[in-house]
This record gives C-alpha cells, structure tokens and sequence, in this order.
C-alpha cells in the first residue's frame, strides 16, 4: 500500500530517534507489500535556523498533503531566548492546530523486564495497561491573552485557561470511545474543587457518560491523580483530562514503565492525517551522543501503523521486537539494571530489526 508520511525530526536526539523510526518502517516496507513515501520537513528550533521560523507554511503544507506524520521533538536551550512566536515549542502547538490534532493518546504498559528499571515496586507497576487521552488543541497552551503585564502597578504575566464545551465533549467522545474497546472505565482528570473551566469539563464527562452506559465513569481531583498514578496505577483504563493537566500526568506516568523514552504517542483528529510523536522532549543533555531510547518513536510508528494505515499485523510486529529485544536484556541507558546489556541508539534499532526479521523468518518456515 503506498501511503506519504511527513517526518519532521526537529531538534536534540529528534534526528537520531527519527532515523531508528524510519529504518525500522523500511524493514516493513520491504517485508510486506507496502511502499511508503518519507518526506522531510523542519520544525522547532532546526526550523527556525533554517527558515527563520519554528513552523513553516511550506511544512503545515506538506503535513496536511501526508497521510500521516512522524515527529521526534523539538526545543534546546539554544532558542530559549528567542521572543516567544519564534520559540520551537511554538511550531509543536501550531502544527497540533493546525492539523486539528484535538486528542493525544498516551498508552502507558507495563514490560514485565523492565521491572527492574523503574524507581517504583514491582508490585505497584505489575500489569499496568493505561491509556492517557489528553486533550490537545486548547486549554492554557492556546488561550490569550498569554503576555507580560501590569497589575496594580506591579510587574506580572497572563495565560488563560479557556475551553469550549464543544472542544471537552469531542475529547470525551474519544475517551468513551477507547475505554469501549478496553476494561470500560473511564477517569476524567480535573481540578473542579478549584477552576471553572474543571467545573464545566466534570459536568460534560457526567453528561455524556450517559450515553455510555456500559462504561464507568469515575471523576478524580489532579492533585489525587498524580499520587493515585504512582501509588495505585492498576485502578486505572482510560484517562482523560485537559492539556496542561494531561501533559504533567503522562511524563509521571512513564516513569510506570521504566523511562520516560518507553512512551510513545498518537495525536489524533477527526478527519486528515493524524501525527505520532514520543512523549518525550528533545533531551539536549544527550543529544547527539548517539544514547538516547529510540523505542518510545518506534513504538509510536507501530501506533501509526495500527491507528492511520490500519496495518494492525505490522504494528503488532514492531511491538513484539521491542518485547523480544527487552526480553533478551538489551537495555539504553535510561533503562539499564542489573544484569543487562548497555546499548546505543542505533544498535537498539539493529536489535530491533533483527527481532522482527528473525519473527518473520520463523513465520515463513512454518
Ligand atoms: N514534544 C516535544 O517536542 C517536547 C519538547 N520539549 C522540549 O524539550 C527540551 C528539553 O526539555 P526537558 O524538560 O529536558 O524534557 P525531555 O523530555 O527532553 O527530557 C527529560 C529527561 O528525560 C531524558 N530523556 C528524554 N527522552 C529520552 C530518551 N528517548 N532516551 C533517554 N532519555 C531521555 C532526558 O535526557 C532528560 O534527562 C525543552 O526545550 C522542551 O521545551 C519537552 C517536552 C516535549
Ligand atoms: C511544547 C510542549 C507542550 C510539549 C510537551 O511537553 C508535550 O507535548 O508533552
Ligand atoms: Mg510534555
């Protein structure tokens, strides 16, 4: 099947976890019928370098024409200093606009050999299996005025806090939607004993859970969840929350599975190509040294495959070799212990490959 993909690798370790990405999609292309089309864009800081911008309109054009996106991620202390709308975060929020991209999903699953590596007890993380649904596309990231002012005649700043109730329901729909296909729960994420915009979002989870009979919903305070994630992880199926909210959560809730470079992403919306990033940042403490995890971006190819192209065998491929290639004890650093063997990048993406050649050599014997 041919199908385009925009790859935007942006900044820091973007490059090097992008290219572990694409070799392991070209493995598929090659071992199944498919042909896709890799077209490279700029985002974030490069962007800015390169076309005095985080975000070109050549780039939103080229996304928009794709049939689904790739990102690695973007920022550096580099372009910290720049005025905001130049700012390579700023090209991450306007591509997510301007794509529609309204729910990000952030599955969080527990690898039994990754145990080891996570700060938490094995008891605690045993099993784990979350689905983080973050509203993506509004919220306090979006609202303005965000600006430097004057209160009372003393220096300050503004961001606002705003939703739609349109904006809630769409993501609610979602989160009701995935908690159908998996354990039937849904926990909705808010500050309500404290926002307004909480109050109305609690109110719409209520009001739409009607229309779910099947599936519970539960409504939890922000402060709780973020110690219910760490303390009691396997109460929860789907969650879902506003964008700050739901930004917090998942960075705490990859530390579940051993490393913040084990999560990857799906930023989905309702019609036109959906972009799949890891949950992670640019890491600039090791870019370039050729050590950063490449699984969380693989693992969010295989996302792509299953969710855009509906390629479900394929996607399941890739997840079963990073199994496999933890399973075997190959580690990078961010998830070394005991026992196992220390990796770079690229050699976790040979290992990787080599897992689903090896997968589908066994198949073909049979
Ligand atoms: N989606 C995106 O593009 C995001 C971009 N950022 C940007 O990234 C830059 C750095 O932000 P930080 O707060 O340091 O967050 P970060 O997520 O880049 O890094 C946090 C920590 O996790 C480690 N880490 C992250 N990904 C890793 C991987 N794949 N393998 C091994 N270790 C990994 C880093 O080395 C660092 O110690 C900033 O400019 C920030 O704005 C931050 C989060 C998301
Ligand atoms: C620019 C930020 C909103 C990126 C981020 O932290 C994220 O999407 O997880
Ligand atoms: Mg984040």
């Amino acid at each position: 099947m041919e199908k385009k993909i925009a790859v935007l690798p942006g900044d820091g370790i973007g490059p090097e976890i992008i290219k572990g990405a694409i070799d392991v999609l070209q493995v598929i292309e090659a071992k199944f019928d498919h042909s896709f089309e890799y077209n490279y864009a700029n985002i974030g800081g490069s962007a800015f370098d390169e076309e005095g911008t985080p975000l070109s309109d050549k780039t939103i054009a080229l996304c928009k024409s794709s049939d689904a996106i790739m990102l690695g991620a973007v920022g550096g202390p580099k372009w910290d200093a720049l005025p905001v709308s130049s700012r390579p975060e700023q090209g991450l929020l306007r591509i997510r606009k301007e794509l529609n991209l309204f729910a990000n999903l952030r599955p969080t699953k527990y690898f039994p050999s990754l145990a080891p590596a996570s700060p938490l007890r094995q008891e605690v993380i045993e099993n784990v299996d979350l689905m983080m649904v973050r509203e993506l596309t509004g919220g306090i990231y979006f609202g303005t005025p965000s600006e430097r002012t004057t209160i009372g005649g003393k220096a300050g700043a503004v961001d606002t806090l705003l939703y739609t109730k349109e904006e809630i329901n769409l993501v609610l729909k979602k989160a009701f939607e995935i908690a159908k296909t998996r354990s039937k729960k849904v926990t909705s994420v808010d500050k309500a004993n404290v926002l307004e915009s909480s109050r109305l979002w609690r109110e719409c989870a209520t009001e739409m859970a009607v229309q779910y009979p099947d599936v519970k919903l539960e409504h939890m305070l922000v402060d709780n969840a973020a110690m219910q994630l760490i303390s009691n992880p396997r109460q929860f199926d789907v969650v879902v929350t506003e964008n700050m909210f739901g930004d917090i959560l998942s960075d705490e809730a990859s530390v579940l599975t051993g490393s913040l470079g084990m999560l990857a992403s799906a930023s989905i919306s309702e019609a036109g190509p959906s972009l799949y990033e890891p949950i992670h940042g640019s890491a600039p403490d090791i870019a370039g040294q050729n050590i950063a995890n490449p699984l969380a971006t693989i693992l969010s190819a295989a996302m792509m495959l299953r969710i855009s192209f509906e390629m479900e065998q394929e996607a399941q491929l890739i997840e079963n070799a990073v199994d496999a290639v933890l399973n075997k004890g190959y580690r990078t650093k961010d998830i070394l212990s005991a026992d196992t063997t220390l990796l770079t990048t690229s050699q976790m993406v040979e290992q990787v490959k080599a897992e689903m050649m090896a997968a589908l050599e066994t198949v073909e014997a049979r």
